[in-house]
């Protein structure tokens, strides 16, 4: 009898989001992703629903061909055993043998073979055509989804786990569409042909051998469970690895800087040490599964041969017959296996898919209301009416803001850290929803209008400046895509950008690595100057790079930034003397309070809090 043992060898990825953080200690606490700790899911029916209606698409047109393909294919295997009985009973009988019947068996045979080589080949491939189109539809519509969510989505998460869900959970779900599905519904045929066969066969024999059956499929399913939560471990012990890596790695400089190696060393080989062990067993455990399920399937084949013995002795059966029997039998444990494997599958695919759907059923906290009106071409008035906002509940970081703001002026944001002033910038583009009073652009409440309409008249550029891969030119034009070339060397220009582009190797065709690491940071504030100037936006929210640069950048970045605000209305959260003074209306913010208010000559003759800062000014500038 053959006994196939299929084992799960892979990562198995079942993971759920879980409250408690994991601290794996080892000189203090480190963070590692809260959402790689293991829970299983059960399995949810309407989530199964909401998962298959991905295949829905593709179902109407591929579907009845893989059913075409899969009943070919069951049939001829089933078909193979019952042609052998045949050959040993009929063709090769001592007392009427004959070769002709004989090659006409063989070749019957092999033409099923073929059929049935032909008939899977085309099921897999179909199978992985929708496999593959399901998984592109999921990836694509969480993509698009988590594009949308709001800025306390990802407050809440780090991006380790948002990209695990795009990447580890999308994928563990792929196995599941390109084999598992189609290896369900041939098992479950299989299975069922094989014991009608069975029993018309002999049904007493047929009876006694099926009796192991539960047995095999519960060892087969409890088993794999156990093995799977071993991957589960495995795979969290990587998970926690990696994430470990993509923070040491974006640490580095930090890391050298303190001279932590050591200790981060020590920290990774802990972990290292972890994901060996959870692997150690894992394996260990796989290993223990084959041999369980071959003495079990070697007990079937004692009752087989002991009973089938018995009936041929007996009459009740011939040579041929409990060949062929042993046959179906040994086809019997293959299906068996797998519909434990495909439980497990399924648990697996449960989770991943919670976790995905978790996601997906995220509402962004920032949507159009349903009768949100386009906002025009605004002039850029503002004014803020008792703005109270939270980021958490009862947590008050702005008390109460009252502030008019007229189209085209500049207003500089000062106080100290904390005070608030980074998240009067976030309410004007709503990035967050203010908790009470309200925001007018232009006289338009700025929750009553569209969000893209809001936002894509307000510019933006934020002291750690995002380069994209790409090149110089391409991080430009992210400002406005349909912009030439000729355009964006104007705003290059126009921002003191154009010549340190020009004398990069590749002038403006320069590939810039992420995060633009090979720019300088007055590079940077240029480029995200030009970025904005070529948005052309009418209101420009700045928040002012506080590293210092040497005098020269300085004094290009403020011609810069003459050019960039004027005519827009700007708030700029403010760090340079030269910039504040130069502002329309200075705004001194204290602990979430508007305190002063006023130029920078009235500010200073008022002897308050500002004249304050400014005097500290080479401490806090
Ligand atoms: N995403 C957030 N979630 C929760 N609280 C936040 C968040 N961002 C800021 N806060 C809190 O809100 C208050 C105001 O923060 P804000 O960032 O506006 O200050 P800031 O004046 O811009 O400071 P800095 O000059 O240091 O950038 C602070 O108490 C801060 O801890």
């Amino acid at each position: 009898m053959s006994t196939h043992v299929n084992v799960d060898r892979h990562n198995d990825p079942t993971s759920k989001t879980v409250k408690k953080p994991i601290g794996v200690s080892t000189g203090g606490e480190r963070f590692v992703y809260k959402d790689d700790d293991v829970i299983d899911k059960a399995f949810d029916w309407g989530q199964f629903r909401r998962l298959f209606a991905y295949m829905k698409p593709y179902a109407k047109q591929l579907l009845p061909l893989i059913g075409l393909m899969m009943i070919l294919g069951t049939i001829t295997k089933l078909t193979v055993p019952f042609l052998t009985s045949m050959a040993i009973d009929k063709a090769i009988s001592p007392a009427n043998p004959s070769l002709k019947m004989l090659y006409m068996i063989a070749a019957g045979i092999f033409v099923l073979y073929v059929v049935q080589w032909v008939a899977t080949a085309y099921r897999i491939k179909y199978m992985n055509i929708i496999g593959q189109r399901v998984i592109y539809d999921l990836r694509a519509d969480l993509f698009k989804h988590i594009q949308k969510l709001s800025f306390n989505f990802f407050d809440k998460r780090p991006a380790g786990s948002v990209l695990v869900r795009v990447t580890n959970d999308v994928n563990s779900l792929q196995e599941l569409f390109t084999n598992g599905v189609v290896n369900l519904m041939i098992d479950c045929v299989q299975l069922v042909g094989i014991v009608i066969i069975l029993l018309l066969i002999n049904f007493k024999l047929g009876l006694a051998v099926i009796i192991t059956v539960p047995i095999m499929f519960l060892i087969s399913t409890k088993l794999r469970v156990k093995i799977r939560r071993a991957w589960q471990d495995v795979r969290m012990k990587g998970s926690r690895i990696n994430s470990h890596l993509n923070e040491s790695i974006q640490g580095i400089r930090v890391t050298q800087a303190y001279t932590q190696e050591k200790e981060n060393m020590e920290f990774f080989d802990t972990m290292n040490k972890d994901a060996k062990k959870s692997w150690d067993k894992a394996t260990t455990m796989n290993q223990g599964f084959g041999p369980l399920i071959e003495i079990t399937g070697g007990f079937g084949t004692l009752i087989l041969f002991w009973f089938g013995a018995y009936l041929i002795q007996q009459g009740e059966l011939t040579i041929g017959l409990l060949v062929a029997f042993s046959s179906y039998v040994g086809n019997f444990w293959d299906p068996i296996n797998r519909l434990g494997q495909m439980y497990n599958q399924l648990l697996v695919a449960m989770a991943s898919s919670e976790r995905i759907f978790e996601f997906m059923d995220e509402k962004p906290n920032i949507d159009d209301k349903p009768n949100a009106t386009t906002l025009p071409q605004i002039k850029g008035n503002i004014t803020f009416r008792n703005i109270v906002f939270e980021y958490e509940k009862g947590r008050q970081a702005l008390k109460g803001i009252d502030l008019d703001v007229d189209a085209g002026q500049t207003i500089a944001l000062v106080g100290h850290t904390g005070s608030g002033k980074s998240t009067i910038i976030n309410l004007i583009s709503r990035f967050y929803d203010i908790t009470d009073g309200q925001i007018k652009i232009d006289g338009y409440d700025i929750r009553d209008v569209k969000v893209e309409s809001l936002r894509s008249q307000i510019g933006i550029v934020l002291q750690d400046t995002f380069i994209f891969s790409g090149t110089i030119r391409d991080n430009i034009r992210f400002g406005r895509l349909d912009a030439t070339d000729e355009e964006i060397e104007a705003v290059a220009t126009a921002v003191n950008a154009h010549e340190f582009i020009a004398k990069l190797p590749g002038g403006y065709e320069t590939e810039v690595e992420e995060r633009g690491n090979m720019l300088s940071m007055g590079q940077r504030q240029l480029l995200s100057f030009a970025r904005a100037l070529l948005a052309d936006p009418r209101i420009l929210i700045l928040d002012e790079a506080t590293a210092s640069i040497d005098t020269e950048t300085e004094l290009r970045i403020q011609e810069a930034l003459k050019v960039l605000l004027q005519g827009r209305t700007s708030f700029i959260v403010a760090h340079r003397l030269s910039t504040i003074r130069h502002a329309d209306k200075i705004v001194v913010l204290d602990h979430g309070e508007i305190k002063e208010e006023g130029s920078h000559a009235e500010l200073i003759s008022r002897k308050g809090i500002y004249n304050g800062l400014i005097e500290a000014q080479y401490r806090f500038i």
